[in-house]
Parts: structure tokens; sequence; C-alpha cells
């Protein structure tokens, strides 16, 4: 099945995780638009009444247009739910995000969900993470004095282009560096590493954070981690 049906499939069988009266995080990226659209289609058939919290500007005007709910972030007590695509998986949920370049506010939401559920066909399963280029979000002040430090930590960094002469621009105004991981063993310390430097704004490794993977092959496949964390038993988000 071809890679457009599987996250289809995904956001379709998404769909069970969402039960009336929840606010729903709502991921950024081409699955993550197909679960809005089924998300949106469920909430106008079944008359519920759901809030969202929106993980990118895309998301947030997609998500309206469609005439859902879209909360400011502040404005929400508790998000039960998040629903959100993912670049690679392992088979223990650990995940890169952020091929959209919208990685930090996806984990802003992430970490003060209650759930998180990943939706991604077969091909971004991984038994090690680092086939996918790992984003950062970096301060465009001193941006290639983070770039010079990559290159001494033997990550292989390139600025993510908008265009042939233009850096790519986050939701924020950051700049992107995207970094060859293939060769890291420790990707914990990888990511207290990066978190550590100035300029550093997030990265696209999400360690701890999934609690279920919803893979839309035929049949549908589904990875849940044994022990969910609550929101308030995650690491804060500076960590
Ligand atoms: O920044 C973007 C996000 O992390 C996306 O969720 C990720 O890149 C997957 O996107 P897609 O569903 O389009 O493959």
């Amino acid at each position: 099945m071809d890679q457009d049906r599987q996250k289809k499939n995904a956001a379709r069988a998404a769909l069970n995780e969402v039960q009336d009266g929840m606010v729903v995080g709502l991921g950024t990226g081409s699955t993550a638009a197909y679960f809005i659209q089924a998300l949106s289609n469920r909430v106008h058939e079944e008359n519920w009444r759901i809030e969202t919290v929106a993980t990118s500007k895309e998301s947030a005007e997609l998500a309206r247009s469609l005439g859902l709910i879209v909360k400011d972030i502040d404005e929400v007590s508790a998000i039960d739910l998040t629903v959100d695509g993912a670049d690679e998986v392992d088979p223990k949920l650990n995940g890169i995000k952020g091929g959209g370049a919208a990685l930090l506010f996806e984990k802003v939401v992430a970490l003060r969900s209650k759930k998180n559920v990943w939706l991604i066909d077969e091909s971004k399963l991984s038994p090690r993470l680092g086939a996918f280029l790992l984003p950062v979000e970096v301060i465009e002040f001193g941006a290639q004095q983070v770039y010079r430090t990559f290159v001494h930590m033997g990550l292989h960094p390139r600025f993510r282009m908008q265009n042939e002469r233009d850096r790519k621009k986050t939701d924020s105004g950051h700049n992107i560096i995207d970094l060859d991981i293939s060769a890291v063993a420790d990707l914990s310390q990888l990511a207290e590493q990066l978190k550590s430097i100035t300029g550093v704004v997030e990265h696209g490794l999400f360690l701890g954070i999934c609690d279920k993977a919803i893979i839309g092959s035929d049949p549908i496949k589904e990875i849940e981690r044994p022990q969910r964390q609550s929101a308030d038993q995650r690491p804060v988000p500076t960590a």
C-alpha cells in the first residue's frame, strides 16, 4: 500500500483515541493534515465539543478552515491527546521529528499532553534512529557559530534552505540546521549536549514522549509504550 494511503488509514484509525469533550493537540505535516480533516468530519457528524491546540500556523489555519475550534496553548488547562506525524520511529517509540520545521511547537505541545499518538507509514519505522537527518532549531543570531560547533562535533551540519538564497525560517523566525546523527551511539547524551549549546532552541529528538504509534498498513498495526508517563511525570520542556 502506498505511503499516502497508509497516512490516511492511520489518520482514520486515530479517531478511536478521541472522545467528545477532549482538548486535542494537532500535529503538523501531511499525515497530521489527514488527521485534522478526519477529526473535523467526526466533530461535525457527531456534534462533538472538541477544542484543539495547533503546533504550527499551517495546522491552525487548516483546522480553522475546517470549522474546528483552535485555542492558544495558554488558553487551555490541559491537553488530553496529541496526534502528530513523525519522520523516523524506532521500536521503543523514540523518534525524529521536524521534517516540516515544526519541532519546537510540536515538542512544547507534546510534553504538555496526557497522551501522544504518532501516525506513520511503514517506511518510517527504523531499527535505529539516524536515517533521517536530525533537525535542530537555532536562533538566527550566531547561527553560523552554532553551525561550526556542529562541524566540530562531526555532525555534518547543513542549513535548511527555503530556496537557493534564503534559509528556511520556522514559525518562530528561527533557522533549522539538519545533522547527520547516523554515527552517534548515545542519542540521550546527544540530546543533552544539543540542549546545552547556547543558541540552540530545540532539537527534533523526541525520546520517551510518544505513547502509541499507529502504522497505517493493511492491516493497521499499533505499537504501544508499556508504561505511559502522565504529562506531569514527563521531563519539563527545558530538559
Ligand atoms: O515538523 C514537522 C513534523 O515533525 C512532521 O510531523 C513530520 O515531519 C512528519 O511529516 P509528514 O507527516 O508530512 O511525513
